[in-house]
């Protein structure tokens, strides 16, 4: 692990003073080779992060340039406020793929406050990365560098060049740090007390659904490597998100999730309902029984049709049009789900922050109706869901932006890491099941800890 980088002592540039006060950013791209994303990401003295979409787009980026963060219930905006200044004055010298966007996320609740696991890990953060590199398939590789001078970000768009190119573009070894020790915050007899008070809420008529959620420590041999755990899951999830958030002082929370919650591109905007879950078959013909199943299992379509109109509800006010595809099945390596693609054409300008705030928390990870839910979560369950289940992305200067629910995921801090999972509860579900689907949702990060 590099700890004593020309990085820190080309380290001049910032979005902002240490007094707060904000600096024009200037930023300064060239396409590179093949190089290795882990190198970008190998600091373990500043902020990095890796994000990587179904589409093929690709990011890591160290450092800070800019850095917004707020809490409480206007967070969405307070983010907006403060990035449009340091984006406004942004000159930027360049292709499009290759601009500067902030990433990073928020907590899965606006009344977050980091504590173990989630040292570090505010209600709301975003980082402009000072160095950044960019993959995406039509337009290939780009290196960028943002600081608050042209010869800054001059002179260490040369200093990373150089470092990059002699760095071999990553091979993945195929092993994961390996496994002491599990424990589960939630035992079967608190799940199943948990499931039954939020049945008794469902047939008061207080509830809809709720989606209730567990967490798993994990001892490892080693501390994990997670950019290396991500190349990993890349092969046995190629059509999920892949992201990686990790902070100098404390923790780096990272997965593999399948769920889209918005992609913004100008007026056009995508998102999906993922809900209603069953096990994947030993063989293509006990496949299909489960997902046959699945399709025709009224509870499920009702714990999916629910997400369906949330979606649609919150999108409306936004849209000039709006459609919701058919219903489809998607096949994960562990986990197979019920998807609706939705997209809509928005009636006006918007910042994708604000469709994020319009949409999170579905009820794919929250519940209907959604004070009632959450209540339910807070009254029981037993663990901090932090940034679990929560936005995690990126945006730009023009508002644009994608954003993937932070699921199958994990924060990891040494040789630690705790996983979360969740599954949704309506009326008629058996606590014994929602328990094997959230040992199915464990899977994807846990196997990989695991394999040797
Ligand atoms: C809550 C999770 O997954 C969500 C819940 C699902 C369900 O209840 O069937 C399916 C997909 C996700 O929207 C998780 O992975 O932790």
């Amino acid at each position: 692990m590099d700890r004593t980088s020309g990085e820190r002592r080309l380290a001049t540039g910032s979005g902002t003073t240490p007094d707060g006060e904000s600096v024009d950013l200037v930023s300064r791209s060239r396409e590179v080779p093949d190089v290795s994303f882990a190198a970008v990401v190998d600091t373990a003295t500043e902020p990095r992060m890796m994000w990587a979409a179904p589409n093929g787009l690709e990011i890591a980026g160290r450092g800070t340039a800019a850095r917004f963060v707020a809490t409480g219930p206007d967070r969405f905006d307070r983010i907006r406020t403060q990035a449009k200044r340091a984006f406004d004055t942004l000159d930027h010298d360049g292709p499009a793929v290759a601009r500067p966007r902030a990433f990073g996320g928020f907590s899965f609740h606006d009344g977050h406050v980091s504590a173990p696991p989630w040292d570090g890990f505010e209600a709301a953060s975003f980082v402009v990365p000072r160095t950044i590199v960019t993959r995406d398939e039509q337009d290939g590789i780009w290196l960028t560098t943002v600081s608050s001078s042209a010869a800054t970000a001059d002179d260490r768009l040369e200093y990373w060049t150089e470092r990059l190119t002699e760095s071999p573009a990553m091979s993945s070894s195929g092993c994961g740090p390996g496994v002491v020790s599990t424990h589960r915050t939630t035992s079967p007899s608190v799940w199943a007390s948990q499931i039954e008070l939020s049945l008794d809420r469902i047939a008061n008529g207080n509830l809809a659904k709720v989606v209730l959620a567990q967490a798993l420590s994990v001892d490892l041999e080693t501390s994990i490597d997670v950019p290396e755990t991500l190349e990993r899951l890349r092969r046995q999830y190629p059509n999920c998100y892949r992201f990686l958030i990790g902070h100098d002082q404390g923790g780096t929370f990272f997965g593999a999730p399948p769920e889209r919650l918005v992609s913004k591109r100008g007026q056009s905007v995508e998102t999906e309902a993922l809900a209603g879950s069953a096990p994947r078959g030993e063989t293509p013909e006990r496949d299909d029984v489960y997902a046959e199943r699945m399709q025709d299992d009224e509870k499920l379509q009702h714990e999916h049709d629910l997400v369906v109109q949330a979606i649609r509800d919150q999108l409306e006010p936004f849209a000039r049009e709006l459609e919701v595809t058919e219903r489809t099945i998607r096949k994960l390596a562990t986990i197979q789900h019920l998807q609706t693609p939705i997209r809509a054409t928005l009636e006006d300008d918007r910042h994708v922050l604000e469709i994020v705030e319009a949409l999170h928390p579905t009820p794919a990870v929250g519940g209907v109706p959604p004070d009632r839910a959450w209540e339910t979560i807070r009254e029981t369950e037993t663990f901090d869901r932090g940034w679990y289940a929560a936005p995690i992305g990126w945006f730009d200067g023009n508002g644009d932006g994608e954003f993937a629910v932070g699921l199958r995921s994990a924060v990891a801090i040494d040789d630690t890491a705790t996983l979360f999972a969740g599954n949704g509860i309506v009326a008629d579900s058996d606590p014994e099941e929602e328990w094997e689907e959230v040992e199915l949702k464990f899977r994807p990060i846990l196997d990989e800890l695991r394999s040797q």
